[in-house]
């Protein structure tokens, strides 16, 4: 169920992770009116920028108007604050559709109402994010940290037993900023597919940790041992040395 993909060339993850993500559009969209997909920070957003829309072949088979976008984790700051997913997805992404004039995807960002310099509406914006959240999202599109954390799901956090909320909120992220929310396992475990995206040689050792035998109980791993189909798109640096067998989609 889980899939390595590594190529020589970051133009070449970006570009096989586009027609990743075309294939699974065109197979929801075969037979439902949206594609829902949810979107992580770090460096997926120029990922997607240099797949999907700066490659024209790719670009012109998105149907972004049927796209329905929400964040796998999001931090508690203003959406226009150089800390926020939805910030960098719209510097990376939206801005450059609005400038090509192209139709723009419906996006669910948290409620920046409710944000509050103490933090004490927190619970709430999780709990409205989680009202707006689809019972099942087509894809999800994950970032894999260099402690091998993934959403805003740490190691070792309690968070990674949360069962009962679809969406929660951290106050201590061992990553700055501390406040955010996160998908947790729930919805992870409900998506019909996953899709990891690691690049450069500093991946390396936290990807030999996720992929040994020995379990680690580190979050990806904790992915990847869902069951959903995954799939990792990487560089070859970030797997020089990882027990894994590697392949091209
Ligand atoms: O919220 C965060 O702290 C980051 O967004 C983080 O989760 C990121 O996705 C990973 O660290 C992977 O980062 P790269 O994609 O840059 O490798």
């Amino acid at each position: 169920m889980v899939k390595v993909f590594a190529y020589d060339d970051s133009a070449d993850v970006a570009n096989s992770v586009a027609q990743y993500i075309i294939k699974i559009q065109d197979e929801v969209l075969a037979s439902a009116p949206t594609f829902k997909l949810a979107v992580s920070g770090g460096s997926l957003g120029k990922v997607l920028k240099r797949g999907l829309i700066e490659n024209d072949e790719n670009q012109a088979k998105i149907q972004w108007g049927k796209w329905e976008v929400y964040f796998s984790d999001e931090r508690l700051v203003p959406l226009d604050h150089e800390d926020s997913n939805y910030g960098l997805f719209n510097e990376m992404v939206l801005s450059t559709l609005k400038a090509k004039a192209l139709t723009l995807p419906k996006v669910y960002t948290i409620d920046e109402s409710l944000l509050k310099e103490d933090g004490s509406k927190d619970v709430e914006i999780a709990e409205a994010y989680s009202k707006i959240l689809p019972a099942k999202l087509d894809l999800i599109l994950l970032g894999c940290g260099p402690d091998g954390h993934t959403c805003s799901l740490f190691p070792g956090h309690e968070l990674l037993k949360e069962r009962s909320k679809t969406i929660a909120n951290i106050t201590n992220s061992p990553k700055p900023p501390p406040r955010r929310i996160t998908f947790t396992f729930p919805v992870l475990e409900a998506a019909s597919s996953i899709c990891f995206v690691a690049e450069g040689a500093g991946k390396a050792p936290i990807l030999t940790q996720i992929f040994s035998e020995a379990k680690s109980g580190l979050p990806c791993e904790l992915v990847n041992a869902t069951g959903v189909p995954t799939a990792w798109f990487v560089d070859t640096a970030a797997v020089k040395g990882v027990p894994v067998t590697v392949s091209k989609f």
